[in-house]
C-alpha cells in the first residue's frame, strides 16, 4: 500500500540541500562528457565560429592544448571534425582517405602528447571532404549512392583507426556501413578499435552552425533527408539501432539530442546497450541565444539539460559545452 496525503508529503524529502542530495536519482559528472572539437590548418590559429559563439576552430597544436585541457577536467574522450580546405575537398571527397590528412595529424599529435589518456573518436561520412557537402557519393541523378560511399567509409575508417583512433563513430546513415567497418577492423588488426554508431540520426534543423564549423554550409544543395531519419519516426529508430548492433557496433548514438529524449529511452528500454546523445551545434546555439537573451541563466540551461541526458538512460553526452560542464562540474 503506498500512503497518500498527509502521511506522504513529498516536499519532505526536498525540504534541504542535503536531502535533495541524498536523493537524487542521477548524476551527472564530467566523466559523461564527450567534447567535439574543429580542426584546422596552421598553427597558433584559433578560429572563432559565429554561429556557435564560444566555440572556436583550432589549428593542431591548438587541438593539443584542448587535449591536455580535458585531462585535467576529468573529461574522458573527445570528438574530432575537421575543417577542410577547399582545394583538398573533391566530389569523391579523397581526402578522407590521405593518411597526412588534418584529422590524423591530429590524432597523432593528441595521442604523442597524452598517451591513453583521452580516448579519440573520430567522426566517419565525407562531408567534410567533399565539394557538395553531402556526406557520400553522389550520382548523376544527384542520389547519394549506398554501397560506393560504404566502401569510400570502410577506408576513411582504417585511415582513422591507423592513426590511432580509439572510437570510430560512422555518421553519415548509409545501410551495412557498421558491418563493413566492423569486418574491415577485425582484418586490418584493429580489434579494439570500438564503433559508436550514430545509429538514429535525424534530418534536423539543428545541424546549421556545425556545418559553418566544417564549412560546408554554403557547398550542401539540397538536404539529407534521402539517408538521414525523418522526424516523425521513432519505430524506425529502433530498427535502425538493432541493424547496427547487430553489425559489431559497441555503442548506439540518438542525434540531436533534446528534441529526441524519447528515442534515446526507448532505445535504452528495448536494448540496454550504451546509448549516447548528440547535444548538436543548434541546441548549444539555442542556449547561447537564450543566454543573450536574458532568457537563461547559462550554468543552470547546461546542467539541467545534461542531466536530462542521464535521467534518459544516456551513458554519456556530445556536448560543445562539455569544458565549460566539467568546470561547473568539478568546482
Ligand atoms: N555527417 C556529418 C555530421 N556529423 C555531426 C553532425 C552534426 C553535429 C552538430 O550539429 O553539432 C553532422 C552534420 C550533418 O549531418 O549535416
Ligand atoms: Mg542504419
Amino acid at each position: 500500500m503506498i500512503a497518500s496525503y498527509p502521511q506522504a508529503r513529498l516536499r519532505r524529502t526536498r525540504a534541504t540541500a542535503w536531502s535533495r542530495a541524498l536523493h537524487r536519482e542521477v548524476l551527472i559528472t564530467p566523466a559523461d562528457l564527450i567534447w567535439p572539437l574543429f580542426v584546422t590548418e596552421g598553427s597558433g590559429v584559433e578560429q572563432p565560429i559565429a554561429s556557435l559563439p564560444g566555440v572556436s576552430r583550432w589549428s593542431v597544436d591548438g587541438i593539443v592544448a584542448r587535449a591536455r585541457e580535458a585531462v585535467d577536467l576529468g573529461i574522458p574522450c573527445l570528438a574530432l571534425f575537421p575543417n577542410t580546405q577547399a582545394e583538398r575537398r573533391s566530389d569523391d571527397g579523397r581526402e578522407a582517405l590521405n593518411p597526412d590528412n588534418l584529422m590524423c595529424r591530429a590524432i597523432k599529435a593528441i595521442r604523442d602528447a597524452c598517451g591513453d589518456a583521452i580516448g579519440i573518436l573520430t567522426d566517419v561520412a565525407l562531408d567534410p571532404y567533399t565539394s557538395h557537402g553531402q556526406d557520400g557519393l553522389v550520382n548523376t541523378a544527384g542520389y547519394v549512392e549506398n554501397d560506393a560511399t560504404v566502401d569510400v567509409l570502410v577506408g576513411q575508417s582504417l585511415n582513422q583507426a591507423a592513426a590511432g583512433a580509439d572510437i570510430i563513430a560512422p555518421s553519415d546513415m548509409m545501410d551495412g556501413r557498421v558491418g563493413a567497418i566492423r569486418d574491415a577492423l577485425e582484418r586490418d588488426g584493429h580489434a579494439n578499435v570500438q564503433i559508436m554508431s550514430y545509429a538514429a540520426k535525424y534530418a534536423s534543423a539543428f545541424y546549421g552552425p556545425f556545418r559553418d564549423a566544417v564549412g560546408s554550409r554554403g557547398l550542401l544543395k539540397g538536404d539529407k533527408k534521402t539517408y538521414q531519419m525523418d522526424p516523425g519516426n521513432a519505430e524506425e529508430a529502433l530498427r535502425e539501432v538493432e541493424l547496427d548492433l547487430a553489425e559489431g557496433a559497441d555503442s548506439v548514438m540518438v542525434k540531436p539530442g533534446l528534441p529526441y529524449l524519447d528515442i534515446a529511452v526507448r532505445v535504452k528500454e528495448a536494448f540496454g546497450v550504451p546509448v549516447f546523445a548528440y547535444q548538436v551545434s543548434g541546441e548549444y546555439a539555442m542556449i547561447e541565444a537564450a543566454v543573450a537573451a536574458g532568457a537563461g541563466e547559462r550554468d543552470a540551461l547546461v546542467l539541467e539539460t545534461l542531466l536530462a541526458f542521464k535521467r534518459a538512460g544516456c551513458s554519456g553526452v556530445l556536448t560543445y559545452h562539455a569544458a565549460h560542464a566539467a568546470r561547473l562540474l568539478g568546482a
